[in-house]
């Protein structure tokens, strides 16, 4: 690109925020209320863990970078883009060449951004956002915080559409038809059926197989029903509008992880066959759209789990919701703390691992961990039955189909980061297409008090022997063991048919970190790993 406009800042001197005394009122960034109470809240609460095992890993922004600097800066009318606000396309090539600090840029789902101002504003530090620059780093982004709101956040740094580089001809072959350009498979829009009892009417959607899928289900009166599919971060609505009255709350909801099929079972009031469902109009949501959203839940039930983890469940307030996250997927927990609003996530624990009945079908049920600094879980504590919380849509980046081609397959979890691990458990073994022959998982703590549910995962080993599970310990008083590469290397070798092909993490980003260089060095492949980030 030889526009002078596209050049980076030149010096990497430290921005001075501009002296606005108020936010610009139009036509600039401004976030709403609760996403800058979010915002701001994370970056200034203190760290304690999440769910998925991860202590957050922020860090303290420099005076004059703070959410709300950068805010004025981007309504300041300053350059953030280089483009000097014209929108320019821009090829992987020439994205690759923007890849340091003082010039970078970086694709989201098919759009670039320069991201140089925003270096040092970014609340987990200039070297984590690197980790994604001079590429599309949407995976990245997305097992890190698929919950951000980086439009918004990103709005004055837009550069473009991320374009394919031009495919060379070579002389030789110009006269003969290019072969077409191998395209990403179709994005997945589900398809809608239904069949009917007398007693029952049953709507259908049709995904594609092991597509994963999520629900939430919102009831608006005994006719109205809002059901909106999550499909590969998309969440697709559908608005019905019912030929008669159905009871209230569905009779079932499956979900099949192999075949991508959601059927939910609806009481009809009144037993007697209908000419047709009813109507309904589809739209299509990003999933940032929902960045806002969140829905009040009561506890229903709490118990200590062990001294320093408990069970929490919940079921929507009126109990008008009903939301079933994806495998792998988290949702987040947010509470009115230190003068703003604290989001934690958490993967739902499936009911019977904690001894419960599967019914109500909205409860969702939670292990949670205490952390002794960490407002958030010590809120969650205290709180009783009948208390309420919000909790966030489902979110997160994991790929279930990427697992499919895999029929050895490790999991290695650390502390509370076993819940996404055990997520995924059952629809890996009961999976029927590319059968699995093991799946190991590796489970790590500090002392055999910090375990979680030992008796269940020997239950499922005695089930199925096609499962493991192992346990080490770093303050064992005989053998204390730590992750290495000499105890992972075995599982690896080269020629060895059982090797593993398929790993997936989740503890502590310290954890993480140390288990995704073992992996690296043991020539597993990025694309063969997937991290859960809390
Ligand atoms: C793709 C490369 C990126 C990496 C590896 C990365 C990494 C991180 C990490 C490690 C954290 C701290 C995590 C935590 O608190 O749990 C963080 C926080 C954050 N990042 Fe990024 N980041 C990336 C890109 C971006 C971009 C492009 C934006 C711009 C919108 C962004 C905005 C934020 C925000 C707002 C937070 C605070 C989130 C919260 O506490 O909820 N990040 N990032």
């Amino acid at each position: 690109m030889s526009d002078s406009s596209l050049k980076p800042p030149t010096s990497n001197a430290p921005l001075r925020p501009p002296q606005v005394k108020a936010l610009a009122s139009s036509g600039g960034l401004q976030l709403p209320q609760t996403a800058q109470q979010k915002l701001n809240s994370s970056a200034s609460s203190s760290a304690s863990g999440s769910a998925t095992g991860n202590p957050r890993n922020k860090c303290a922004l420099k005076p004059g970078y703070s959410l709300m600097n950068w805010i004025r800066l981007c309504n300041s009318g300053a350059d953030l883009s280089g483009t000097g606000g014209r929108v320019v396309p821009v090829t992987k090539n020439e994205l690759a060449l923007h890849n340091k600090v003082t010039d970078g840029w970086m694709a989201i789902r098919g759009r670039v951004f320069n991201v140089t101002r925003y270096m040092d504003f970014h609340p987990g530090g200039v070297d984590e956002l690197m980790r994604g620059v001079g590429r599309d780093a949407t995976k990245l982004f997305d097992e890190v915080h698929a919950w951000v709101n980086y439009p918004q956040l990103l709005g004055k740094c837009y550069i473009g559409p991320l374009k394919e580089n031009p495919v060379k001809v070579s002389k030789d072959t110009a006269d003969f038809p290019l072969p077409a350009p191998i395209s990403k498979p179709a994005e997945i829009v589900p398809r809608f059926d239904w069949i009917q009892k007398s007693s029952e009417l049953t709507l259908i959607f049709y995904t594609r197989s092991f597509a994963n899928p999520g629900l939430l289900l919102r009831r608006r009166n005994t006719k109205e029903l809002v059901v909106r599919v999550l499909v590969e971060h998309k969440w697709h609505v559908f608005d019905f509008q019912l030929k008669d009255k159905v009871e209230w709350l569905p009779k079932t909801v499956k979900i099949g992880a192999e075949t991508g099929k959601i059927e939910i079972v609806l009481g009809k009031e009144e037993s007697a066959p209908w000419t047709n469902y009813g109507s309904h109009t589809s739209s299509k949501l990003d999933s940032p759209t929902l960045e806002e959203e969140s829905y009040e839940y009561e506890v229903t039930r709490t118990k200590e789990f062990n001294d320093d983890s408990f069970e929490l469940s919940l079921q929507s307030n009126q109990r008008e919701v009903l939301m079933v996250p994806p495998v792998g997927y988290h949702v987040s927990l947010e509470a009115p703390l230190d003068g703003g609003v604290v989001q934690r996530s958490y993967t739902p624990v499936e009911s019977s691992l904690l001894g419960l009945e599967a019914n109500p079908p909205e409860g969702l049920h939670f292990l949670v961990k205490r952390y002794p600094n960490g407002p958030m879980s010590s809120h969650l504590h205290q709180l009783s039955v009948g208390s309420r919380v919000q909790l966030t849509p489902p979110r997160g980046g994991f790929l279930l189909s990427e697992l499919t081609g895999h029929r050895n397959i490790l999991l290695l979890a650390a502390g509370s980061g076993l819940t996404p691990i055990l997520s995924l458990l059952q629809p890996i073994l009961k999976r029927n297409t590319n059968r699995i022959e093991s799946l190991l998982l590796f489970y790590f703590n500090k002392t055999k008090e910090d375990i979680w549910l030992k008796e269940k995962l020997e239950e499922l080993h005695s089930q199925d022997e096609r499962f493991s599970c192992t346990h080490f310990l770093s303050q064992a008083e005989d053998q204390p063991q730590r992750i290495t590469t000499e105890l992972l290397a075995p599982l690896f070798q080269e020629k060895q048919p059982d090797r593993c092909t398929y790993v997936a993490i989740c503890g502590p980003s310290s954890f993480n970190t140390a288990a995704e260089d073992i992996l690296t060095e043991l020539k597993v492949k990025p694309n063969q790993i997937h991290v859960f980030r809390g």
